[in-house]
Order: C-alpha cells, then structure tokens, then sequence
C-alpha cells in the first residue's frame, strides 16, 4: 500500500526511477505527478537520500510537457501509531556539524553535511508547473518551509497541524520558510509562528492565509486531483507567466531573469525573430518592416 488515502487506480508509477524514501506516481487520466515523503514512521523526515530523490523527481516532472500540476504530499500513516505527517522537517537522527549526512554506505557520503533542502525549495519555486501540497498531517520544521514554498496548500481537517520547531533544534529557514510566510499571513503573524512555536490547526491555518483550502481527510487526495484537472484544463504559457510573474517582485534579479527568459521564449516564437534568425543565417541584412512597434 503506497498510502490509505492513495486511489491505485487513478495513478501509474514513474517507472524510470527506484526510489527508497518517496513514491512518484503519474495521473492515469491528467497531466498530474504526486510526489510523496515515504518515510511515515518518523513523521516523513527527510535525509539527504530522500531529497536527491525529491531533486531528480522533480527535475523529471519539470520536463513532462505535458505535465502542469505537482502534488507534494506524504504517504502514512505511520505503522508505528497511525499518526500522519506531510513532513517533519530534516532528520534530526542524522544531523551531523556541517549538515544532514549520509549513511556511510551510500556513494556520496564522503561530501559530508548537507543542506540541500533548499535547492528543492528552489526547484518548486521554479518549475513552471503549478505545485500544490497536499498536508495529510504534520508540517514541521523543513516540512512547513515546503509547504510555505508551494503554490497551493491544501489540508485535512482532521489531521492536518502546522508548526514550526527551526529555533528549538537550533535550525533556521530565514529564507522562504520565514520571509516569504511573511509576505503570507504578515509580518506580526510568521514572527509569532517561529518566535512562539505554537502549533496550528489547518482552520487555523487557513484563516492566516497560508492554506487554501480544508478538506475531510478522506476527501484530501481525491480534492488534489480534481485541482489538478482543473490547473490542467488552463493555459500553459498563461499559469507559467502567472508563476514567473507572482515570484518576480520577491525573487529580485533572479524573478526577473525567469520571468524574462520565458517572456524571451515568447519573442522566438514570432515570425518577428525568426526574420531575425534567418538573416543572419542567410548572410543578409534582417528586414522588419512588417512587424509594427506595437503600443
Ligand atoms: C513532528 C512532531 C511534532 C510529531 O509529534 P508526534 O505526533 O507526537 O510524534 P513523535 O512521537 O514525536 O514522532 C514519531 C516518531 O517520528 C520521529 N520523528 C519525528 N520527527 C522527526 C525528525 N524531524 N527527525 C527524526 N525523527 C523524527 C520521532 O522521533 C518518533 O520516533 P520514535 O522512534 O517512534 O520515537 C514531532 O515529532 C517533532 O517535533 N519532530 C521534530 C520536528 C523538527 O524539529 N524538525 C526539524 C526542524 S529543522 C529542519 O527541518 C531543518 C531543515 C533544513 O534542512 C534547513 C536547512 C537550512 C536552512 C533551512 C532549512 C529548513 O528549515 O528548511
């Protein structure tokens, strides 16, 4: 069983990878992958095996052209009490002095300690797909930062709790995880989520306006996959645009280089550019007489 709230029938593996710590699974019916922490006895904490395996499923869904939604959630519940968990954060068993490390057994371990959870912070902030979380549980820690990072977030009533714990373990996400929950639920309200530590319920949650929606948590991945169907349904260039262009004011140059090279990739798409292309490859001066200075 990948999860008790996973529908096998609605969903195929991605059969390329082997992956230990996630499960990656491809709609039958949409152009929608889940990807999901399965780690759920200890809470879906991550170690650095599980985020390459995030990294490289992510980077696969990135080039599905015909892929437009990301659901990132995580499997449970734990067989150890039932509780559920999106994801607990970095792997606390594991943390060494410069970073989460690797057992010694696996091929990277000599690159020492590593914090890389944020590179996948980054691979969701720039992927022109919409990514939703899907919190089943516990979102904790690192785990909050991702789920602060995705597009959406959608919760189970039941289950669903959001906490910050970076301070207690000495970690800090003073990045995306704080700065950008600011620009969420305001500045007052994400200084008392790291500050004070509370845990809050997904209506809770929803109410500071960093959750979109609650569901019955038996409804929580089939609600998921209706998004998906419905962001599938819309236009690509126009839900890439509007990505690059709700990151830009926050992501400084580098929100302005993404939402530039894709605007670029507009540009090479018209007759326009390709008068361009053609003259130069052709040895001629381009003539673009034809094409008005648009106002
Ligand atoms: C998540 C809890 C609140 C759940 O509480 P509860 O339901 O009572 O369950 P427990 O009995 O506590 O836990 C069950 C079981 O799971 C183990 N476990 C839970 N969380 C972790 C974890 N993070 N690491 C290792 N193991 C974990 C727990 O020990 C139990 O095991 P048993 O063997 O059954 O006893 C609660 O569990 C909790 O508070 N967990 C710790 C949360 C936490 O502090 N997370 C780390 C925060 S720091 C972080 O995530 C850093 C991330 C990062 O890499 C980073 C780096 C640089 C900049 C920014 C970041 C960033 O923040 O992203």
């Amino acid at each position: 069983m990948v999860s008790e709230l996973f529908d096998e029938s609605q969903w195929d593996p991605v059969a390329t990878f082997d992956f230990e710590d996630i499960t990656y699974h491809r709609a039958v019916e949409s152009g929608t992958v889940r990807i999901a922490f399965d780690r759920p006895a200890v809470r879906n904490a991550f170690r650095p095996r599980t985020v390459d395996e995030l990294s490289d499923a992510l980077r696969h869904a990135k080039r599905q052209t015909d892929v437009g939604c990301v659901l990132l959630t995580g499997n449970g519940p734990s067989p150890k009490d039932g509780g559920w968990a999106f994801c607990s954060g970095g792997d606390q068993t594991i943390r060494g002095e410069s970073g989460y490390e690797y057992d010694g057994s696996e091929p990277r371990a000599s690159e020492g300690g590593r914090l890389h959870i944020l590179e996948v912070q980054r691979q969701i902030r720039h992927i022109p797909k919409v990514v939703v979380c899907v919190v089943p549980g516990w979102a904790v820690g690192g785990g909050h930062s991702l789920h602060v990072v995705c597009d959406l977030t959608l919760a189970s009533r039941e289950h669903a709790k959001f906490l910050q714990t970076d301070p207690d373990v000495a970690s800090y996400d003073a990045g995306f995880g704080s700065a950008y929950l600011a620009r969420q639920i305001g500045q007052k309200k994400a200084r008392e989520v790291f500050f004070l530590g509370k845990t809050y319920s997904a209506a809770e949650a929803a109410e500071m306006g960093m959750v979109n929606e609650v569901v019955p948590h038996e409804e929580l991945e089939e609600t998921a996959l209706a998004w998906g169907e419905r962001i599938n349904g819309k236009s690509p260039t126009a839900m890439r645009m509007l990505k690059y262009g709700f990151n830009l004011a926050d992501d400084g140059f580098v929100g302005q280089q993404v939402f530039a090279g894709e605007a670029t990739r507009l540009g090479y798409m018209t007759d326009e550019a390709q008068e361009g292309r053609d003259a130069f490859v052709e040895g001629r001066e381009p003539d673009f007489d034809d094409y008005p200075w648009h106002y």
